[in-house]
């Protein structure tokens, strides 16, 4: 079990992708960014792309740059978020739903706790653009 554990905030027409865990029970039912543990002699893109298609079937997936602080989880593994892009669509392999959330959704899903630090960061990489100020 390694020390890093990436998550993917899979971004798609101003919606991030989460996924709902079944285990264990304490997390079952609870909101995630899907992904997993780094394992030895992997990078974190490599192993983010592993987890998408082991968990999500998706293929071609582009990891972008970090979103959000590094989370300090219990037992003492970090969680990093990175942006990753895709035109593939995803099936739940190990998760019992899925779903595709908006920036004015974002709070109200019931995300396990350590996402929460990351809430912030991922608003604002969903935030609609605002209306340009410029005269018309
Ligand atoms: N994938 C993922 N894991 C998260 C998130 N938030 C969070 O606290 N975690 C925790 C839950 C788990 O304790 C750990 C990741 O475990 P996992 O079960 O998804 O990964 P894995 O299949 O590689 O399992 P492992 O053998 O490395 O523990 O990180 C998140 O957004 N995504």
């Amino acid at each position: 079990m390694g020390h890093v554990v990436v998550g993917a905030a899979v971004v798609r027409d101003g919606r991030v992708l989460a996924a709902r865990r079944t285990r264990p029970a304490a997390a079952a039912g609870r909101w995630e960014l899907p992904g997993g543990g780094v394992e030895p002699g992997e990078d974190e893109a490599t192993a983010l792309a592993r987890e998408l298609r082991e968990e999500l079937a998706l293929d071609a997936v582009d990891v972008g740059e970090r979103v959000g602080p590094e989370v300090a989880l219990p037992g003492g593994r970090v969680l990093r978020i990175r942006v990753c892009r895709t035109d593939g669509e995803p099936t739940a392999l190990e998760h019992d739903a899925l779903r595709w959330v908006d920036h004015d959704e974002l709070d109200g899903v019931d995300w396990l706790d350590a996402d929460r630090a990351v809430l912030p960061d991922l608003a604002a990489l969903l935030r609609p653009p605002a209306p340009s100020s410029a005269p018309s």
